[in-house]
């Protein structure tokens, strides 16, 4: 069977510009470790498959391969594949530093289950996958499997026909600055990143999907249906099935049964940690951190600074495929910007977001190396890094989720904090990524606008449409750095979500479009990865919440208040159990002060008290941080963290409040900020009643 050489890059052409296939590819590409993950269990499930084809034709009946060989054997071949220690439980060291400071993999969180919540582990089920062949193909992979007697809508149909709005449809928000939106991608990217298949060519016969319209094993092309108005050579839109985790799908050697449904990864680590910063993996972490400084500091940007302020240094793979100025002088190049996770260049606003917090970093390991010389560059490193941990946690649990869940929600699934639960498991659940905090995808404005001095339109960098700003890197070097994108987020809406306008055209039309080659569809990936995974339907998941399934047109309406959305979907999917989770749960009215409803608020608010109780390191446990040191911690914020950053000089209170300028905005000398003399340890007196410090002179 065909499997790609390791390394095989989605053989993106240097010598003209990505196609939005191959920036896909990019996007979805994860780190070389992930990477491994993914390659091991997919050569593990070939393996097997081929093993189960052969049997088959020779005895004519179907036994699982797994049947055939002796648990030995399965071994042998987990071995070669390199899917067996990828199983084995990882040795949690007893070391006063490993009560310290948190593993860059996240394992050892938890102590009794030491891959929880770590990098490249399993997505968790919160409720069994519902798979065509039971346990592995998507839905929708047999054009004629029947779901309560129907087949499943084309998701391009459904996008074509409720989710795509036109670009000049958008209702602002009121309430909230597009900087809600920015932290919402920001954020899931610390903690969800499903990688696809390592190969772009059927396992099988080894054609390249981009070049066939047949489920092929890795390739489930989104079809196109008759009326659309794009038109595509072969009648649909290129589609990677997600990489299964060793052990899942058809190859159960764990218990040798052969019946574990497909399980998807999660490449990163599921703990609020900031790992957007520093990684996922050691050898990630490896290549952000700056060896040669005693202050523990980040890697930047050799070539270029931003108005004097640093930027990420560029990827070591050279000719990457960032977008290049169109007018560039002959040779010169603009790579992408190496974070700490692999999709940071995927639209300006992003890397922003990723450069401020590696200036946050840089600029708190000063002050720390400031106030405590005796540190030597790994504690300096380590604590900026913990601080910084607790600054997104803060952020987002304070500033974000509150906003997003409305109080009911909150309150309900979330509320105080009660301290940690090790018996509460903190891994991303595969609704959460595939589904529930996509709802985001649905509140990005189609303009990104960019802001001079006075909050105006940028004389010389006018607003982008979102197309214009995907991978490309090099407008932050040539058209004024940070600061006119981060005003244009602080200062202009959000885009509201209405059940007219849900995702916009830049979206559905234009995502990754560079070139002429067919733009892909994020409405139609998106449900299409939720059938890749086998998510059960919207009234499965809203029975799981507590909610009663909604199971006639009258019913939905109790829901959907809008009845020509109600007439839509039932148009469209004939059967209520038959919607999609993310359709379902997107159409729903909002709880009050909220912005999502019912079903998202439940799966958001679960997802989010379990990556609070069950992290061993959450900032608000006792023990991890002294109460001076809590408190200051509280003081700052995300408009804290763009003064002390950037050239902005004014600011909201809260970033994601819309206001106006100026009335609205204070100068930053009256934000408050944390004071880093809670970090001071002082030798002479010990640590004595400091718990935290006790432990980082002795370590
Ligand atoms: C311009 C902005 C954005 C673009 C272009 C974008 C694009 C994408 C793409 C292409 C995917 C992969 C789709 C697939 O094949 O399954 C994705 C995944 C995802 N996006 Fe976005 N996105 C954006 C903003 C957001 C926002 C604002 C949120 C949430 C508030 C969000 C949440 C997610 C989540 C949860 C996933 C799944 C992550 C995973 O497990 O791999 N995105 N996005
Ligand atoms: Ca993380």
């Amino acid at each position: 069977f065909f499997m790609p050489p390791f390394g095989y890059n989605g053989n993106i052409k240097r010598d003209k510009l990505a196609s939005p296939t191959e920036l896909m590819s990019f996007f979805k590409r994860p780190e070389p470790e992930s990477r491994k993950v993914s390659r091991a269990a997919e050569i593990m499930e070939m393996t097997l498959h081929l093993i189960k084809n052969k049997v088959y034709q020779k005895y004519k009946r179907s036994i699982n391969a797994t049947d055939l060989l002796s648990f030995d054997s399965l071994i042998a071949l987990a071995n070669t594949s390199g899917c067996f220690p990828r199983v084995q439980p990882p040795t949690c060291s007893n070391s006063c530093l490993a009560h310290k400071y948190r593993t860059i993999d996240g394992t050892c969180n938890n102590r009794n289950n030491p891959r929880w919540g770590a990098s490249n582990t399993a997505l968790a089920r919160w409720l069994p996958p519902q798979y065509e062949d039971g346990f592995s193909q998507p839905k929708g992979w047999n054009s004629e499997f029947l779901y309560n007697g129907l087949t499943l809508p084309l998701v391009r149909e459904v996008t074509n026909r409720i989710l795509h709005a036109s670009n000049e449809a958008v209702r602002e928000d009121t309430l909230y600055s597009h900087i809600m939106v920015e932290w919402g991608q920001y954020i899931v990217h610390d903690f969800a990143f499903t990688p696809q298949s390592s190969s772009q060519a059927a396992f099988l016969g080894g054609i390249d999907c981009q070049s066939t319209c047949n489920n092929l094993s890795p390739c489930f092309p989104i079809k196109i249906p008759r009326s659309d108005p794009r038109v595509t050579s072969n009648g649909c839109i290129t589609f990677y099935r997600s990489a299964p985790i060793c052990g899942s799908g058809e190859q159960d050697f764990e218990t040798a049964s052969g019946l574990n449904p497909r399980q998807q990864i999660n490449a990163l680590t599921s703990f609020i940690d900031a790992s957007t910063v520093y990684g996922s993996t050691p050898a990630h972490e490896v290549r952000l951190r700056n060896y040669t400084s005693q202050e523990g500091l980040l890697l930047t940007n050799t070539r270029y600074l931003d108005g004097g302020y640093a930027l990420l240094p560029f990827v070591d793979q050279v000719q990457s495929p960032c977008v290049q100025e169109p007018n560039a002088p002959k040779g010169e190049r603009v790579e992408c910007f190496l974070a700490g996770e692999s999709r940071a260049n995927e639209i300006l606003t992003l890397v922003s977001m990723h450069t401020l917090w590696m200036r946050e970093h840089n600029r708190l390991a000063k002050a720390l190396h400031g106030i405590n010389p005796h540190w030597n560059s790994e504690t300096v490193y380590q604590e900026a890094r913990k601080i910084v941990g607790a600054l997104h946690q803060i952020i987002t649990m304070r500033d974000y989720v509150p906003k997003i869940l409305g109080p009911r929600a909150f309150n309900q699934f979330i509320g105080a904090y009660s301290g940690y639960d090790k018996t509460l498991n903190p891994a991303v659940s595969n609704v959460f990524a595939t589904a529930a905090f996509r709802f985001g995808h649905a509140t990005i404005s189609p303009k990104l606008q960019r802001l001079d001095k006075n909050y105006q339109e940028h004389p010389n960098y006018p607003s982008l449409n979102l197309h214009e700003a995907f991978f490309s890197p090099w407008r932050i070097i040539k058209e004024g750095g940070l600061d006119p994108l981060f005003r244009g987020l602080l200062a202009r809406p959000a885009k509201l979500q209405t059940q007219d306008q849900m995702v916009t055209e830049e979206l559905t039309e234009k995502l990754f479009a560079l070139t002429n080659a067919v733009a892909l569809d994020l409405a139609s990936l998106n449900l299409q990865r939720g059938r890749d995974h086998g998510l059960p339907g919207y009234n499965d998941w809203r029975e799981f919440c507590g909610l009663e399934r909604l199971e006639t047109k009258m019913n939905l309406s109790e829901a959907i208040s809008d009845l020509d959305l109600v007439e839509k979907i039932m148009d469209v999917y004939k059967y209520p159990d038959n919607i999609d989770v993310w359709l379902g749960s997107l159409a729903e009215d909002f709880l009050p002060g909220a912005r999502i409803g019912p079903l998202f608020g439940c799966l958001i608010g679960k997802q989010m008290k379990a990556l609070r109780e069950g992290d061993r390191f959450w900032w608000e446990s006792p023990g991890i941080f002294t109460s001076a040191q809590r408190h200051e911690l509280l003081k700052h914020s995300l408009s804290r963290v763009i003064c002390d950053n950037t050239g902005i000089t004014e600011v909201p209170l809260d970033a994601f409040q819309l206001g106006q300028f100026p009335q609205d905005f204070v100068p930053c000398n009256q934000v408050n900020k944390l004071n880093h003399q809670a970090w001071r340890e002082n030798l002479k007196q010990g640590a004595k009643d400091s718990p935290t410090l006790l432990l980082s002179s002795q370590c």
